[in-house]
């Protein structure tokens, strides 16, 4: 195998039943560069990437290796060239250690003694690049970034000189961004190349070289890092001017919407994940909750909407104890909610756009008499909502999976928010959205908030939480740090510190130094 010093991709296209998701793309790479890969949902971004993986055949169009024409039909060709990919949601098996994970993947497995032999290997790789993995743990037991050197490993260790990334950062702390960050720069100072699919500009402007725009599946545009800014990026990915901060007006907090009183839950292996946990949100309202994923936020959404037990504590909304009643028992009370993880969670992928999108429902007679659904009627709310919230799609008679991940995402916001509950619990919605898409977001937010509804945002993004809520709590290891009111300039400055557990407050006694 030869090394790639060059990689171009020469007229890509690629269609579904008729739509092109990529037409007459062209792009190259060459050693020793990280190329970014911008786009609105739904531009073709992972479609181009999945046809260099080999997940996809191309209807038209050359992949040149080195100068040399290449034919890649799968996967395992892929990797014979020396391409590398680590999709967004991670390909591990989660009961098996990083080495049977990597000897699965491994061409080159050992037939006597395969897992000392891996193990030297993994521990070679590991010193080269300063990974700090330990091979022999289960990969449940790894966190988000060490999952990720896993499939970085599992690529460099079939030889891959090109590694395509498809949202790296999306999962991870700001912690491992950095230390992903690093192994980046790592890998390029030793002739690597690398590819990284994103929608954050900040990690565009702090990692890439050079970056190509795609919109509606063509190439819109292309620059070095040295000559562009955010804001021009944003440009070239929109077609439009696009607002970073958004206009938050005083509203006066309405009634109490949602009342959670000294909450208990348990996480997936039994253990406390929220302990104790209490707070009001009103009308008129964005309660942001701030903190590093995985220290209960998701357990928190999840019992207040009925997805997870609650072992003690109450919550009430409105005037109704909706501890633990069903889902759907909580949405009919007016509790809508966005999940962490859509896909799990917020959709049936093997149903239509337009199923989905009445999915939750309680007003079935809008779309049925008798017995019978009313598909005409069905299909013209669907395409309201579609319109609305600029879901791209070519068609609302596919199944959902087939839509780009920010569109699923789109969809499923317009199909919560347009119900107008009076309490909408929102996990991480512009998670994977681009920019045009999440500042549309942000004033659907705001808007519902303008109305009378109130939002509980959970968020690691604190430019957002910021920007949106009028309180802030900020949780760590199952326990809230403290509550903290949006105009308290002073005491906001603590908030990177009461993320890491360092500094806490209590509303009437202050700062407890830990
Ligand atoms: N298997 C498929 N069948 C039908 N349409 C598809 C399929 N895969 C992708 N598409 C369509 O191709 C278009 C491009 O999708 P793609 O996933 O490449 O976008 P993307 O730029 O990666 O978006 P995002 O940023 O939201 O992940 C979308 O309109 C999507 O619905």
């Amino acid at each position: 195998m030869t090394k790639i010093q060059k990689l171009e991709m020469v007229n890509m296209s690629k269609s579904f039943q008729g739509f092109y998701a990529n037409r007459d793309i062209n792009l190259h790479v060459k050693s020793g560069e990280i190329l970014g890969l911008l786009g609105e949902n739904g531009a073709g971004k992972t479609t181009l990437m999945n046809i260099l993986y080999g997940l996809y055949q191309p209807d038209g169009g050359e992949i040149r290796i080195n100068d040399a024409p290449v034919r890649i039909t799968s996967p395992l060709d892929s990797i014979h060239h020396g391409i590398g990919m680590v999709h967004q949601h991670f390909m591990l098996i989660q009961n098996h250690s990083v080495i049977e994970n990597i000897a699965l993947g491994y061409e080159k497995t050992p037939f006597f003694f395969p897992k000392i032999r891996i193990r030297d290997k993994v521990v070679e790789f590991s010193r080269k690049f300063n990974f700090d993995i330990d091979p022999s743990r289960k990969v449940w037991q790894l966190s988000a970034g060490e999952q990720q050197r896993v499939e970085i490993i599992k690529a460099l260790l079939n030889g891959a000189d090109l590694l395509i990334l498809d949202e790296p950062t999306s999962v991870l702390t700001p912690q491992e961004i950095k230390e992903l960050f690093r192994i980046l720069n790592d890998m390029k100072s030793r002739g690597h190349m690398v590819i990284i699919i994103t929608h954050k500009l900040d990690e565009i402007m702090e990692i890439c070289d050079r970056v190509t725009v795609l919109q509606k599946g063509r190439v819109v545009g292309g620059a070095d890092k040295a000559n562009v800014d955010k804001r021009e990026l944003a440009r070239m990915m929109v077609g439009r001017d696009v607002l970073f901060n958004v206009n938050r007006e005083k509203l006066a907090k309405g009634e109490k919407v949602l009342s959670v009183s000294d909450l208990h839950v348990l996480g997936d292996k039994g253990l406390p994940a929220v302990k104790g946990v209490s707070f009001d949100v009103f009308a008129n309202e964005i309660f942001g909750i701030a903190g590093v994923s995985g220290n209960g936020q998701r357990e928190l959404a999840e019992a207040i909407t009925g997805i997870r037990r609650i072992s003690s504590g109450k919550v009430v909304a409105g005037s109704r104890n909706i501890t633990n009643l069903s889902p759907r028992k909580i949405y009919d009370h007016g509790v809508s909610h966005v999940p962490e993880e859509r896909i799990k969670f917020g959709i049936a992928p093997g149903l239509f756009l337009y199923d989905n999108a009445i999915l939750k429902q309680h007003h079935l007679d809008k779309f049925s008499k008798k017995i019978f659904l009313e598909y005409g009627r069905i299909k013209l709310h669907t395409r309201s909502l579609v319109e609305n919230y600029k879901v791209a799609t070519h068609s609302i008679d596919v199944e959902i999976k087939n839509l780009s991940g920010g569109n699923i995402q789109k969809l499923i916001l317009g199909r919560e928010i347009s119900e107008k509950p009076s309490l909408l619990v929102a996990s991480h919605p512009t998670y994977g959205l681009d920019v045009g898409a999440t500042e549309y977001l942000r004033e659907q937010l705001l808007l519902r908030r303008r109305e009378g509804g109130a939002v509980l945002l959970f968020s690691e993004d604190l430019e957002e939480i910021f920007e949106l809520c009028d309180r802030i709590a900020v949780m760590f290891q199952g326990r809230f740090m403290g509550i903290l009111d949006a105009s308290d300039k002073e005491r906001l400055k603590d908030i990177g510190l009461m993320m890491a557990g360092s500094v806490s407050y209590t509303p009437l006694q202050g700062a407890i130094d830990k």
